[in-house]
């Protein structure tokens, strides 16, 4: 993942599978790209829950399966590779991971800067 003075802001140069002529060099492109999935991932969690507090019930009992279609379906534009079975899965995992993160801490990180949680 490419640094950036900016820490709220993610840039990163995508690569291009027939640029890639190695197993070494495939793995590592998978390497940059799964850190910024990870970043992605937290990120989401962090403000799925923020939705989880605000609406009147949330977490696991206040699913949304109509809302979790429409995700799924403008997503499958941009992955068009991707069958819509399986991107539903994946999304079905990610939706659940920032439902059982919320639940496990409620009130959310004030400072996602912060992930010890030890405020300064
Ligand atoms: O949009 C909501 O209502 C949410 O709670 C967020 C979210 C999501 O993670 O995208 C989580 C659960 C719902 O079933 C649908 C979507």
């Amino acid at each position: 993942m490419t640094a950036h003075p900016d820490p709220e802001l993610l840039t990163v140069p995508l690569p291009r599978p027939e640029d890639l002529a190695t197993v070494d060099d495939a793995r590592a492109a998978i390497d940059g790209l799964d850190a910024v999935l990870a970043a992605l991932l937290e990120r989401r969690a962090a403000v799925a829950g923020v939705v989880q507090r605000l609406k009147p019930v949330g977490g696991f009992a206040g699913r949304d399966p109509e809302r979790e279609r429409r995700i799924v379906a403008a997503m499958s534009r941009h992955a068009p590779s991707l069958a819509p079975g399986h991107l539903a899965r994946i999304m079905n995992a990610v939706i659940e991971a920032g439902l059982d993160a919320a639940e496990r801490d409620p009130g959310g990180r004030k400072n996602v800067q912060d992930p010890a949680g030890a405020g300064g």
